[in-house]
This record gives structure tokens, sequence and C-alpha cells, in this order.
């Protein structure tokens, strides 16, 4: 896509010329003139693609920083899936657009359908509960879940509280269990609930190296700013 971007740039001063050519009749002042203003038009585009372009071209992979990034700051990550259920009911985008249009930055993102071990050692606090296996079977039921790890400021706080209560029918109105759910035991979407769990869940769910990369948004500077 770049190269092709990079193409269509590239041919524009030629196209520019032969307009200016084509009106050359008229005045051959003018002509020029427009040529001139053409050809710095031209160099304006050009010198703005490739600012935003640096942004795009330089993915690093994340994994050299904090798994959970600087608790407190801007690079504080958090552990977010759609559960099973958030899945087959059509929910994803709307989960997504929430983060994203809060100003969140999506570090990594991946479908899988966990096995049971995995799923376990998430919930491996609440293995002593009576709902446990059925939580676990609801989470291995072979629907994927969408993995995520969104970075930004109070990420965390911020994310549990953009989810809601646990129970559905205790969740505020506007939160995502609020508005889309009614079963504490399809409750749709799962976040970290301290800087601890961002780690070990992060960890759980991205451990490989290379699954998180660290980009740089062109809006940065419109989202992030203590002034
Ligand atoms: N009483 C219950 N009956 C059935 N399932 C439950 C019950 N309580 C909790 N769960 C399930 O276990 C999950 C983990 O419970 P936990 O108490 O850690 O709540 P949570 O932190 O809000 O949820 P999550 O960890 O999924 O974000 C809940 O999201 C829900 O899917």
């Amino acid at each position: 896509m770049l190269a092709r971007a990079t193409a269509r740039f590239a041919v524009r001063p030629a196209t520019a010329s032969i307009k200016a050519r084509t009106f050359a009749t008229a005045s051959r002042a003018a002509a020029s003139a427009s040529s001139r203003r053409m050809a710095m038009a031209t160099a304006g585009v050009v010198t703005a693609s490739a600012l935003s372009y640096a942004y795009l071209q330089k993915p690093i992979a994340a994994d050299s920083k904090p798994i959970a990034g600087v608790k407190g700051t801007f690079s504080e990550r958090t552990f977010i899936a759609i559960k099973p259920d958030g899945v087959q009911r059509g929910l994803v985008g709307k989960v997504i657009s929430r983060f994203e249009e809060r100003g969140y930055k999506l570090v990594g993102l991946k479908a899988l359908a966990p096995s049971k071990e995995l799923a376990e050692k998430h919930y491996d606090d609440l293995k002593a509960r009576p709902f446990f296996a059925g939580l676990v079977n609801y989470m291995t039921s072979g629907t994927p879940v969408i993995a995520m790890v969104w970075e930004g400021k109070d990420v965390i706080k911020q994310g549990r509280a953009m989810i809601g209560a646990t129970n559905p029918l205790e969740s505020a109105p506007g939160t995502i269990r609020g508005q889309y759910c009614i079963s504490v035991g399809r409750n749709i979407i799962h976040g970290s609930d301290s800087f601890e769990s961002a780690e070990k869940e992060i960890g759980l769910w991205f451990g490989k190296a290379g699954e998180l990369v660290e980009w740089t948004p062109a809006n940065v500077d419109w989202i992030q700013s203590d002034n």
C-alpha cells in the first residue's frame, strides 16, 4: 500500500506540468506562474505525506518495555478480553470503538480459543468459587475470545469503569455491561482490575516476543497533554 501511495505522489509533478502546458496558450507567463504554484503545492503534499508515514514505517516490538507499561503514565497498559458471548453477539466492534474513541491505543490484538489451562490460569483466584467450572467451560467453548492490550493514562481504572460492575444488573447505564448484558455468567468482557493483574494477564495472553507493538498515533498531540 505504501509503495502504491508513493507511486501516486511520484506521478503528480508530471501531471502538474502537463496541465500547465495545456493552459499555456492563454498566457505563457500565467501558465508559468500556475506551474510554479502547482509544483509548490505538490511538494507540500509529498512533505505532509512523508511526515505522516513516518509514524507508520517504524513499528517497534514493545517487549523491551515493562509488559504493563509504567503505572500512572501514558504508557500504562491493561488486558481487555471480549468473552465468547460478546463475540457471538457481534459486539467486538462496539467494544473496540469505545476504547478507541476514548483516546486509548491498541497495542495488542488477537482472536483465540483459549485452552482449559489458559482459562484456569487466568481465573486462578476464583478456583474455589462454585461457578469456577462453569466459567472455564464458558471461556473455552470454542468460540474465540478477542484478547487485547490497550495503553494510555489510567487505562486500568478507566477500563474497569467503562466496563461496569461484574453483575450487569448492577452496572451503570452507559457502561459496556450496563448497555449490552443482563447476566453475570454472560457479561461479555473482562478487564484487568489492578496493575499487578495487568502484568500477570498480559504476560499470560501475550507472552511471546513481538506480540505487542509500540506505535505513535498521528493524532497523539490532540489526545495526550498535560500542557
Ligand atoms: N456469581 C457468579 N455466577 C456466575 N459467574 C460469575 C459469578 N461471579 C463472577 N462470575 C464470572 O466470573 C468472572 C470473574 O469474576 P470476578 O469476580 O473476577 O469479576 P470481574 O473482575 O468483574 O470479571 P472479569 O475478571 O471477567 O473482568 C465474571 O466476569 C463472571 O463472568
